[in-house]
């Protein structure tokens, strides 16, 4: 008998939540015992702003070690925390498909965006929420929170705010979809680069685990998320960066055409910059990027002002 794939993961609901559903589709697809253990991230246990903790890439470093310290064999994390720049040592085996990509509304008394009154409190701790969420002009006060979904959810009813702005995806892997009040439209506020999609990283040198975890992947969901990242890094922009971008693989009249769709703003949301290009899917890593620079070519770099936590992670990656 072989011995059980150690899965390493934050201890978070959401985080053993999707875990949870990886090794089950490790088990049922590869056939082998996978055992869940539990990696404590200094984000998970810091209540200091994550942009000064070093982004969200702490939640991701802390299971990296975990794996070339040989203490797992594989982690997962939510695509949307793992930085730009590619790990020594480390490979993405997989791309599970997609959850839905979108923002989501919790709010009040079933309230969508519209329906708050101005001067109502909304909470996020996302510079890429509160920049698009500014853009809309609803007169709407942003205040700045973190902690868990639980945690953020309960701030409405302790009354500190009217709304909270989170991903789809967490919530319905958590199974609480239904205390949305609104699904924000794309066109209204593109999701964070990978949002909705998980990562599933091993060890390169294990060789016939990449090969094995490939089972895994869906080549849509890795395309669209490939472009939206390569659009990040372009940027030289971090996790926490007022950048939004949505991948889309769609059926075109030559076969399948990769959609990338991408926002830039200034930190307050009054400045933006918005552009679109398609593509090969097969060519995921060029359409982002070539997009990225024609957003650098119309000023996007002067928009993102103030200390970007994301500069020293500024080496383009390939995900072939
Ligand atoms: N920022 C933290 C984070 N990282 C991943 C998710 C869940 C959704 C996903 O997989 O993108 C969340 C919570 C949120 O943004 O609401």
């Amino acid at each position: 008998m072989t011995a059980p794939l150690r899965l390493g993961t934050r201890a978070s609901a959401l985080a053993t939540t999707q875990s949870g559903h990886v090794a089950d589709a490790l088990r049922a697809r590869l056939g082998r015992e996978v055992e869940l253990v539990e990696v404590t991230t200094h984000g998970d246990v810091s209540r200091a702003p994550l942009a000064q903790i070093g982004g969200t890439g702490v939640f991701v470093s802390a299971l990296r070690d975990a794996l070339l310290a040989g203490e797992v064999d594989l982690a997962v994390h939510s695509l949307k925390d793992l930085p730009t720049t590619p790990a020594e040592g480390i490979a993405l085996a997989a791309v599970p498909p997609r959850e839905d990509s979108r923002d989501v509304v919790v709010a009040r008394d079933g309230l969508t965006l519209g329906e708050l009154p101005v001067g109502s409190r909304v909470g996020t701790g996302s510079p890429r929420r509160a920049a698009q969420l500014a853009a809309l002009g609803l007169g709407l006060e942003i205040v700045p929170i973190r902690g868990n979904v639980d945690t953020r959810i309960g701030k409405i009813a302790a009354g500190e705010v009217d709304a909270v702005l989170l991903a789809r995806a967490g919530l319905a892997r958590l199974g609480r979809v239904d205390e949305v009040t609104e699904v924000i439209d794309p066109f209204q506020m593109l999701p964070a680069p990978g949002q909705g999609a998980l990562a599933v990283e091993c060890r390169a040198a294990d060789v016939s685990l990449v090969e094995a975890l490939s089972v895994l992947d869906d080549p849509a969901t890795r395309a669209a998320v490939t472009a939206e990242r390569a659009v990040l890094a372009t940027l030289e922009a971090g996790c926490s960066a007022p950048v939004g971008a949505l991948g889309e693989v769609v059926e075109g009249d030559d076969g399948e055409e990769l959609w990338v769709r991408a926002v830039v703003l200034s930190l307050d949301g009054a400045l933006s910059i918005r552009m679109s290009a398609t593509g090969s899917p097969g060519d995921a890593f060029g359409v982002g990027s070539r997009l990225g620079q024609e957003m650098l070519a119309d000023g996007a770099a002067d928009l993102m002002e103030g200390p970007q936590p994301g500069g020293p992670d500024r080496v383009g990656e390939q995900h072939a």
